[in-house]
């Protein structure tokens, strides 16, 4: 029990409320996303649950509001592995929305064999780094118009491990899915470094979360990490307590101050 309550600490202890406030979660439909989009519904904002699967979303989104009692929780479509589909997501949003307040780019693909994305991305840095920058850039000028307001990366501890390879970027030359999965997760923390720098002034804020080892479907792509996971499943995180790290990210106030900086739970009490 000490093991799994020191790996399971840090906890997102604001008592911010949302509403009138506006949130898009990527891959909202399961694991850690779910119960990121649930209690910011909970605390009264709409959220837009961003999935590629709309059935699996209405789903979630018709549980978060029972649960909830919010009924402002809309599912769209988003497949980060195909541009036609963020440029056709974003342009629906804005089209739709005055305001955007939260967005956390969360969603992610680990350890998949290899593969691209419809244009040709290698799958791990196009879903996890490219999709998200580009969904980002589309949205900036709302979150510009809406602020205060923040963006929340959710990277990984993997990204020790990352190095960003120039000369194969696509893994063409050599591919490792767990080297592909660490190095899309550096990315997004570089990604988080040069968006603060770049929009400092401008009240938006970004930054990127470790959320911990947590209990998600994240892992389905590679028998090895199924039976890891399986075998510590009483240590490891729930997705409720992995959705901690964002949550504090995107609601505790004066964190502006930290502007792009990386929030992990190692580090926490
Ligand atoms: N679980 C862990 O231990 C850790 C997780 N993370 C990070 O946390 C984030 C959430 O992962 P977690 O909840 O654990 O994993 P899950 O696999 O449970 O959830 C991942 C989500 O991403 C979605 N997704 C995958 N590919 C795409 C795509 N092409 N377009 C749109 N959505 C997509 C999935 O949709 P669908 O259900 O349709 O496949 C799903 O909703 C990821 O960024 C992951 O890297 C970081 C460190 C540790
Ligand atoms: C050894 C060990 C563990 C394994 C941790 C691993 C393998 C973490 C991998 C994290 C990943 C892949 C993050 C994804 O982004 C546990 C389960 C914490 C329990 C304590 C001992």
């Amino acid at each position: 029990p000490q093991i799994r309550k020191m790996l399971s600490s840090g906890v997102c202890t604001s008592t911010v409320q949302l509403p009138g406030k506006v949130a898009v979660v990527t891959g909202a439909n399961t694991g850690i996303g779910k119960e990121t989009a649930k209690e910011l519904a909970q605390r009264g904002a709409r959220v837009y649950l961003a999935c590629r699967d709309v059935q699996k979303g209405e789903l979630v989104a018709r549980e978060i509001q029972i649960m909830t009692g919010n009924q402002q929780v809309l599912v769209r479509k988003l497949d980060l592995a195909d541009t036609k589909s963020i440029r056709a997501f974003a342009k629906d949003f804005l089209a739709e929305e005055k305001h955007l307040h939260i967005l956390i780019n969360n969603a992610g693909v680990m350890m998949c064999p290899y593969s691209k994305t419809a244009d040709g991305f290698e799958m791990h840095i196009g879903v996890n780094h490219l999709g998200h920058f580009l969904l980002t850039h589309l949205l900036l000028e709302k979150l510009k118009e809406s602020a205060p307001s923040r963006v929340v990366n959710v990277s990984s501890l993997a990204h020790h491990l990352g190095r960003i390879h120039f000369h194969n970027l696509q893994g063409e030359k050599f591919y490792h899915a767990g080297l592909a999965y660490c190095h899309s997760k550096l990315a997004n923390i570089l990604f988080t470094q040069e968006l603060a720098r770049r929009l400092k002034g401008s009240g938006v804020t970004t930054y990127s979360v470790h959320p911990g080892t947590v209990n998600s479907e994240l892992v389905r792509h590679s028998y090895l990490m199924r039976w890891i996971w399986w075998l510590f499943s009483f240590f490891i995180k729930t997705p409720q307590q992995g959705a901690q790290t964002s949550l504090y990210c995107a609601l505790t106030e004066g964190l502006e101050v930290l502007n792009g900086n990386h929030f992990s739970w190692e580090y926490s009490k």
